[in-house]
């Protein structure tokens, strides 16, 4: 094979990890490779991340094993129950990590949201329900981000301390939305009036927020899904062949990698217009469940944790737009190896509770 990469229309040959590549930046191409099972294609990371995330890690097995395991951690994500926890438990975490903020020393968002998921994973694994028909999923949960339950410590080094820092895409995910929210102030300014409202009516009942309040805003959902449209937290998802697969007239060969490329699919002009523009409104009365928009995968390997993700992104930004005002300092999205913000994205906050 010609190790120069080659261009075929909007598929591209590569070598990734050493590995003969399909890069697909085609939506189509790449939903195909989504919606494949293990029959035709399985996952496939370099060594490097196989070590890391352990043989039995859900992102590596296939076949009845893996449905029925993604099966149970997606009933688990999806329980009532354990978004009401969450929502506690997110709403005490970021109450007292937004109670600390002064205005006197800027507020790195990406350390306060690392801090805050942090915090609740480790509580969302201690405290799984021991239930006789949740210790299969416990079992095989333990084995999945090995390490977790057994050393409730953030020690540099360990594979607890690894994990965690491969499971950073909610903070990612929330801090990007106050970059893009910092340089957008329409987009701004009717995130708080929403969320005001709802903040307001529940004032007036002397009700509790509850998850279903937090992602019933339509506004603030749109912010979401454009800061995810934007951002590509994760870039794209790698497959292997596991016979001669033939998608819109492209061979890809049995043995070969393919890489669902959704970074330059979100950012393609052809599916969005001014793709680089922040601009949630694009969502109003939208459907995202389409080929063009894939930042939680798709198909069987679906991410199970994708109402979570939306659910605690809602929760801070809620608080966030309702309690403060803020200046955000100069910095940039760097988007290699992993997405992040240069500096950690400074604001410098006033609170709104002593204006109001
Ligand atoms: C912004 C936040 C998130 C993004 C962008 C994201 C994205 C993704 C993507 C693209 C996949 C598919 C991987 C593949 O096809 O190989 C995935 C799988 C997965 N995600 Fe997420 N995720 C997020 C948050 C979460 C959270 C909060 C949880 C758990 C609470 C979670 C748990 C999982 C699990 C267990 C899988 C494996 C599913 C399987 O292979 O069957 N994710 N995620």
């Amino acid at each position: 094979m010609n190790k120069r990469r080659r261009v075929y229309g909007k598929v591209f040959k590569s070598h990734l990890f050493g590995t003969p590549t399909i890069v697909s930046t085609d939506a189509e191409v790449s939903r195909f490779i989504l919606q494949s099972d293990a029959k035709t294609f399985v996952p496939s990371y370099p060594k490097s991340l196989t070590e890391l995330m352990g043989k039995s890690s859900i992102l590596l097995i296939n076949g009845s094993l893996h449905r029925r395991i993604h099966g149970l951690i997606g009933a688990f994500f999806k329980s009532p129950l354990l978004k009401a926890q969450i929502t506690k438990d997110m709403e005490r975490f970021v109450g007292e990590s937004m109670r600390s903020w002064t205005d006197g020393r800027p507020i790195y968002i990406q350390d306060e949201a690392k801090n805050i998921s942090f915090q609740i994973l480790v509580k969302a694994l201690i405290s799984i329900d021991p239930a006789e028909d949740m210790e299969f999923l416990k079992q095989q949960f333990q084995k999945f981000i090995s390490g977790l339950m057994s050393l409730p410590l953030n020690l540099p080094g360990t594979r607890l301390h690894r994990s965690l820092q491969a499971k950073d895409s909610v903070p990612i995910l929330i801090t990007l939305a106050v970059k893009y929210l910092s340089d957008c102030p329409a987009a701004l300014q009717q995130l708080r009036e929403e969320n005001m409202e709802l903040k307001r009516s529940n004032d007036r009942l002397g009700e509790q927020l509850c998850w279903t309040d937090y992602l019933s805003l339509p506004f603030t959902q749109s912010v979401i899904t454009e800061t995810l449209r934007m951002g590509n937290i994760i870039i794209g998802v790698m497959r292997k062949a596991v016979r001669d697969v033939e998608i819109r007239g492209y061979l890809i060969p049995k043995g070969w990698c393919a890489f669902a490329y959704f970074r330059l699919v979100h950012l393609d002009e052809s599916h969005y217009d001014r793709p680089y523009e922040f601009y949630p409104w694009r969502w109003q009365d939208k459907d995202t469940s389409s080929c063009n928009f894939t930042p939680f995968g798709g198909g069987q390997r679906l991410c199970p944790g994708l109402d979570l993700a939306r659910l605690e992104a809602s929760i801070f930004l809620h608080h966030l737009v309702t309690q403060f005002s803020w200046v955000a300092e100069e910095d940039r999205v760097v988007n290699f190896p992993t997405v992040r913000m240069k500096r950690k994205m400074p604001i410098w906050v006033k609170s709104s509770r002593l204006e109001s």
